[in-house]
């Protein structure tokens, strides 16, 4: 990882649904940096708002979901003059033209996104001409090629139909897609699951040559701590909408701060454990969370105030960050945003 400035910014990111109960913010105030060449991993239990925060990065919406906030692309290179562009903000035009090209998204199930009619040589020289739409088909042809060789994809492969491939082999055409244009930004979302173990270490590994090699920033959204653990540098655990604990993995992962966190670890199996423990409860209805901290319901360690303010990050490791009033400067901070509020 560089210590480069950061490819992406987001700060304050929201995204809200409207569902028949009432609206709800499935991302509610997210703020995190990401580096050329770093791998941030984004964990938490089902419907807490990954895929939701994921797609927002590159403003992918479905109807009826909206995003506020900023998720800042850095500019490509050191074009003088030109500043980082805001992806919630952007045209559609500026959009189209990013996606894919700059920030380019991994989804899993590549059945769904591949034209079983179209050979996969097609698929690539639809994606290249869609940016760069004087290239020749020759030189399409050997940008294909060349993103396939870097996925273990055999050249003498191009032109077969998606069928003719295994599952593994169709996701690592969906990954080779997503960077032949050697995007800054790669954000892959579940891009292992329903795959075997071989063919997702296979994955992890192309996806960490991928940003040692070309520096690509990457998000991984995964349910897999056992993948964070491995492939990131840095972890988000998301709760309810919020990221409540951040930062390096090794870190988090021995010491977390955030009793979610610590939770959320003691509920994966590990080799050292028979039992698997859960976190009682359930996570809160989003059209209507709880007040105060939102883990406070499901928490071993709650104290009164918890359910009376928020709490802010307070950073009880060095570069580790606990939205938790545990840590001492969670308190004062949540404490000057309420003021800020009133
Ligand atoms: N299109 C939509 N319309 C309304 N609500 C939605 C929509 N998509 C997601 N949600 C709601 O937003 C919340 C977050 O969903 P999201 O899929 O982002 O979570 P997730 O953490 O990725 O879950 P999973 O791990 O199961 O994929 C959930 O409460 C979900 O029901």
């Amino acid at each position: 990882m560089s210590a480069d400035p950061p490819v992406l910014s987001v700060s304050d990111l929201r995204v809200g649904y409207r569902t028949p109960r009432g609206p709800l913010w499935a991302v509610d105030g997210v703020d995190f940096e990401l580096r050329p060449g770093e791998a941030l991993g984004l964990v938490g239990e089902s419907g807490c708002g990954k895929s939701s925060l994921g797609r927002a990065l590159l403003n992918l919406m479905p109807p009826g979901g909206q995003v506020r906030g900023r998720v800042e692309l850095a500019p490509r290179g050191t074009h003088e003059g030109e500043g980082p562009v805001d992806l919630v903000n952007a045209s559609e035009r500026q959009l189209r033209r990013i996606r894919g090209e700059r920030a380019s998204l991994v989804f899993q199930e590549p059945m769904t996104r591949l034209d079983p009619l179209m050979r996969v040589s097609d698929h690539f020289l639809e994606a290249i001409r869609a940016h760069r739409p004087r290239t020749d088909k020759r030189e399409a042809r050997r940008m294909a090629e060349a993103a396939l060789a870097q996925m273990g994809i055999p050249r003498t492969r191009i032109d077969n139909y998606p069928h003719e491939f295994s599952g593994g082999m169709r996701q690592r055409i969906m990954i080779a897609l997503g960077i032949v244009l050697q995007p800054q930004v790669v954000v892959a979302d579940e891009p292992t699951t329903s795959l075997d173990v071989i063919v997702e270490a296979q994955i992890l590994d192309i996806l960490e040559r991928l940003r040692e090699d070309a520096d690509v920033g990457l998000l991984l959204v995964t349910h897999n701590l056992g993948i964070v653990a491995e492939t990131c540098d840095r972890v988000a655990v998301m709760y309810a909408g919020k990221v409540v604990e951040v930062g390096p993995v090794d870190q988090v992962f021995a010491d977390p701060a955030h009793p979610y966190t610590r939770g959320l670890l003691r509920s994966t199996i590990s080799l050292e454990t028979t039992s698997l423990h859960s976190i009682p409860g359930a996570p809160p209805d989003l059209v209507d969370p709880p007040p105060g901290c939102r883990f406070a319901p499901r928490c071993p360690d709650v104290m009164s105030h918890c359910t009376a303010s928020e709490p802010a990050y307070a950073e009880p490791a060095p570069g580790q960050y606990a939205a938790c009033f545990l840590h001492p400067g969670a308190e004062r901070h949540a404490a000057v945003a309420e003021r800020g509020r009133a």
